[in-house]
């Protein structure tokens, strides 16, 4: 099976003299869902604009279920949605006429059952006479992704879908994905959520300082970096780690006031107990115990710091 998209040997060099992006690789497979992970300023946006045909490559060549983004744009951008990270409407429009026109936009003809599926399956029918201007920014963003489903497209980026979006719109965008990608569209998307990554996409590419650093299976990737952390938020501050605890992997956060120990999610014994009765004994006060997973910050100083 040949792939849906294809990059290779991109970067990009903004006039700024900033390179964004050194050397990309990567292939997508048709009905997957991909997450590109990475901190801030990885290049992501930027990989994702280059290939919607928003920001110019320096070189390299892309593709898009064989077409060259760049001789053959318009046949390639017909088959792209993209949602971008701001949201940007005509606040006057109602939500229906945004969409229907964002379809004429790409010269495809009026089809009023796919635009309906799209507004129920976005919990927007009912809004469908509203200006966008009444809408809360949580339908707003709904918006914008009935808006970049309108050409019915075979590839869609999302670009951070779920920054700053409350529980209830986050499982509903998860659900979208997976019914859409059921239908054969392949998702490609942004996040700086592990968790986003693991719940959602089959594979997860690792993007840091415009490096494709690790491209795998997101379950082999889950296993290889599934750390959990603990953190205790202790009653007295505290300016060093007490030596009584030297022998533990401990970090000292919040100025002091909280320890926090990193330790591997599959091991059979998490040393948790254990550090618990020695910070007891060291007598060590806390009134907040938490436990979670690595942020991906963490997992990249894993990734550098094991030379992946
Ligand atoms: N128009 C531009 N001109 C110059 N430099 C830019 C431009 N856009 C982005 N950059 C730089 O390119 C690098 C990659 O930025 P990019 O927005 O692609 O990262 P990102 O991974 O999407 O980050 P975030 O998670 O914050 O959205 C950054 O160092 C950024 O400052």
């Amino acid at each position: 099976m040949s792939p849906v998209l294809s990059i290779s040997a991109v970067t990009k060099t903004y006039k700024s003299g900033q390179t964004a992006l050194h050397a990309i690789d990567l292939a997508v497979e048709k009905g997957e869902i991909f997450a590109l992970l990475g901190p801030n300023g990885a290049g992501k946006t930027t990989l994702i604009s280059i290939i919607c045909g928003l920001v110019s490559m320096t070189s390299g060549r892309i593709s898009v279920d064989g077409h060259d983004i760049i001789t053959d744009y318009r046949a390639a951008r017909g088959i792209i949605g993209l949602v971008p990270q701001e949201i940007s409407l005509d606040i006057f429009a109602t939500v229906e006429n945004t969409v229907q026109f964002s379809r004429g936009l790409f010269g495809k003809s009026a089809n009023p059952a796919y635009i309906e599926q799209i507004l129920r399956d976005l919990s927007l029918w009912e809004k469908r006479g509203a200006r966008v201007n009444e809408l809360s920014g949580g339908m707003k963003r709904r918006v914008m992704i009935a808006k970049a489903l309108s050409h019915e497209p075979d590839i869609l980026f999302l670009d951070e879908p779920t920054a700053g979006v409350d529980v209830n719109l986050r499982r509903d965008m998860w659900d979208l994905v997976r019914r859409l990608r059921d239908r054969g569209v392949t998702v490609i998307l942004t996040t700086h959520y592990l968790e986003e990554a693991e719940e959602m996409a089959d594979r997860v590419g690792v993007i840091d300082r415009g490096r494709l650093v690790l491209v795998e299976e997101t379950a082999t990737l889950m296993r290889k970096m599934g750390k959990r952390r603990l953190s205790v938020t202790m009653q007295q501050r505290m300016t060093a780690i007490p030596p009584a605890l030297s022998g533990w992997p401990l970090r000292l956060e919040a100025d002091g006031e909280r320890l926090v120990y990193e330790f591997d999610a599959n091991a059979p014994d998490t040393g948790m107990p254990l550090l618990l009765r020695e910070l007891a004994a060291a007598g060590i006060d806390y009134k907040d115990l938490e436990t979670g997973r690595s942020s991906l910050e963490d997992i990249f100083v894993g990734l550098v710091e094991s030379g992946v």
